[in-house]
């Protein structure tokens, strides 16, 4: 698989005394949607401007397209910034028409474009409407388009669905996965697991400026998780199980149900059921899942008294 983007030894700080990026290694195929997922703080939209150009590094090596960062690599990466840069005076195609121009694209091809970003975002009946008049879904969808307008080889999401209604998420996810299936590479940055889990192949976790594991979606929860993962459901849900329970790690826990870790399905399985008897009232083996994966990575466990 070719490589679109490799970073090595980022280190990057805003001032000299606080360095927010902390020697960042980071690959990014060609093809891939790849999710940079961390808390807030930890780096992710500071790592999208390094990559961008926008910031320069203290120290490290970025290329794009195995080249070093320049105009004609900038002009082959799109950004969709969580702090929209529109023009709420402007009419949705002016806005679009507008980033086409400071990409330098221009006359019929540019229109071409700007009709064929609308019609994939979905707004080119709103086109005449000024921005100031859309919805926050909506203007995530201009947001969009004013990102891709230029057909860009990759794209970058800053928390694309952030600020956005529930409902309204899956539309957007769409958008992500059609631009892909036109062969864009993806780059999502989010602090919502699940989000990454639905949309991703490839996955980066930050955690305080470090990137602290990186790799396919699958062969990291598969690197994570070696034993089986089983799912407790309990008749209630009573503190003194946690010691019954103490030298398997649990990953999860809520109300009457918890997750986790066994080293063998068939004899832990069992010895589960004879320690806590009518009390349990199910076990049943469960696929982990990136949100264990980043619990275990990032997390502090759910509930302190089961630190085991
Ligand atoms: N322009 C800036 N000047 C100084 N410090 C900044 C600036 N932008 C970000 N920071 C600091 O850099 C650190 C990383 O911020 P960044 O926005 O990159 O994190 P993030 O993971 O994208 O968070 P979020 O998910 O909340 O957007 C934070 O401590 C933040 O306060």
């Amino acid at each position: 698989m070719r490589t679109v983007f490799r970073g090595d030894s980022i280190r990057f700080g805003y001032d000299k005394h606080h360095p927010v990026l902390k020697d960042i290694a980071i690959t990014i195929e060609d093809q891939s949607i790849y999710g940079l997922v961390g808390p807030a703080g930890s780096g992710k939209t500071t790592l999208a401007k390094v990559m961008l150009g926008l910031e320069k590094p203290d120290r490290g090596t970025l290329t794009w397209f195995n080249e070093r960062i320049n105009h004609s690599t900038n002009r082959r990466v799109g950004y969709v910034p969580h702090k929209k840069a529109l023009f709420y005076d402007l009419t949705v195609y002016e806005n679009v028409m507008l980033f086409g121009k400071l990409y330098r694209h221009r006359g019929a091809r540019l229109k071409q474009q700007v009709e064929q970003a609308l019609q994939l975002v979905g707004l080119w009946e709103e086109r005449r409407q000024d921005a100031l008049s859309l919805t926050d879904e909506q203007l995530q969808r201009l947001n969009i388009a004013c990102g891709m307008v230029h057909r860009p080889d990759v794209i970058i999401f800053d928390e694309a669905t952030s600020g956005i209604e529930v409902e309204a998420i899956p539309f957007i996810h769409a958008i992500v996965r059609q631009l892909h299936d036109l062969g864009m590479t993806i780059i999502y940055l989010s602090q919502n697991i699940a989000e990454i889990e639905q949309l991703c192949t490839h996955v980066g976790v930050l955690k305080d400026g470090c990137m602290i594991a990186e790799g396919r979606l699958d062969s990291l929860i598969a690197q994570y998780f070696k034993n089986p993962v089983a799912k407790l459901e309990l008749e209630e849900y009573v503190e003194e199980l946690t010691t019954q329970l103490s030298h398997y790690s649990i990953l999860y826990s809520e109300a009457n149900t918890l997750l986790l870790e066994a080293m063998d399905q068939q004899h832990d399985f069992q010895k589960i059921r004879s320690v806590l008897g009518k009390k349990l009232r199910r076990i049943s083996p469960v696929e982990p899942r990136l949100a264990n994966v980043y619990d275990r990575l990032v997390r502090r466990p759910r509930i302190d008294h089961h630190s085991l």
